[in-house]
């Protein structure tokens, strides 16, 4: 298991939002997190990306938990991206690219540093960007580019806030299948907060389904998105049809 998270509870103030969540993630897993809106799906990431840090206790990464950690080797191993990129001051895209390598970086940028920034970003599509300031870009591109940054990390576990709420169908279905290439190479595993259903569907390995507080159902995807759970959590009629090895989930 590269994360397991036992018994994780949290509160704004005095509102309760998550309730005695329990999962474990292993090495090279595709996992979405999923449910209805304000069910506490950005709450939970949080929670695993440190950005709220209460919870470490009951978080563990590599058997330890993250308060054994010092934050330096965390932030080599666990990239996060956040829902929206919020940057108040002008930055190009390749020095915000760079900026994923500030764990490694001792003095100044290295020729290797440099060298990963570029890969990551031609594997992106995003080298034309590259001079561009960071506050002029569409929400798509902000999308790819904070991506981009976190790639630049070489994380082993990467934990991102729908992806691809801001992309076209081409680049939502893009972004899947590169981060499902780096993960079928056992390099990457990745967490991520999924509305899309079908993009859950097809191209995790595992769900994990969030209502009233507590998870309603972890397992493979096809397991969990079921007509009967679909109804229950997100009061919808869903039918699923399988065609040419792809599920489509309709809903009714
Ligand atoms: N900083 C905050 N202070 C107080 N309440 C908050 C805060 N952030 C979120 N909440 C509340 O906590 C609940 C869970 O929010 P969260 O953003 O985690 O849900 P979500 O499942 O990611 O929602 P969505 O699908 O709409 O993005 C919601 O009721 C939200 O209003």
């Amino acid at each position: 298991m590269i994360l397991q998270v036992k018994d994780l509870n949290f509160s704004y103030s005095n509102q309760k939002i998550l309730e005695n969540i329990s999962f474990a993630v292993k090495k090279g897993e595709i996992i979405s997190v999923l449910g209805p809106n304000g069910v506490g799906k950005s709450t939970l990431v949080k929670c695993l990306a440190q950005i709220y840090k209460e919870q470490q206790a009951n978080v563990f990464y590599k058997q330890k938990s993250l308060l054994e950690y010092k934050p330096k080797l965390l932030a080599q191993e666990i990239a996060y991206v956040p829902q929206n990129l919020e940057i108040n001051f002008p930055l190009t895209v390749k020095e915000f690219v760079l900026l994923g390598r500030k764990p490694y970086i001792k003095w100044n940028i290295s020729q290797k540093d440099n060298q990963i920034a570029a890969e990551i970003m031609a594997k992106l599509s995003i080298e034309n960007l590259s001079k561009r300031n960071l506050q002029n870009l569409s929400g798509g591109e902000k999308q790819k580019v904070s991506l981009a940054r976190a790639l630049a990390q070489k994380p082993e576990l990467i934990i991102l806030d729908e992806p691809t709420s801001n992309l076209d169908l081409n680049h939502q279905l893009e972004l899947i299948k590169i981060l499902n290439s780096l993960a079928n190479k056992k390099d990457l595993t990745v967490i991520m907060v999924l509305h899309d259903l079908n993009l859950a569907l097809n191209y995790t390995d595992k769900c994990l389904l969030l209502n009233q507080k507590k998870v309603y159902a972890y397992g493979k995807a096809e397991e969990v998105l079921t007509s009967k759970n679909i109804k229950e959590v997100y009061q919808v009629e869903s039918e699923i049809i399988k065609k040419n090895k792809k599920k489509y989930l309709l809903t009714i």
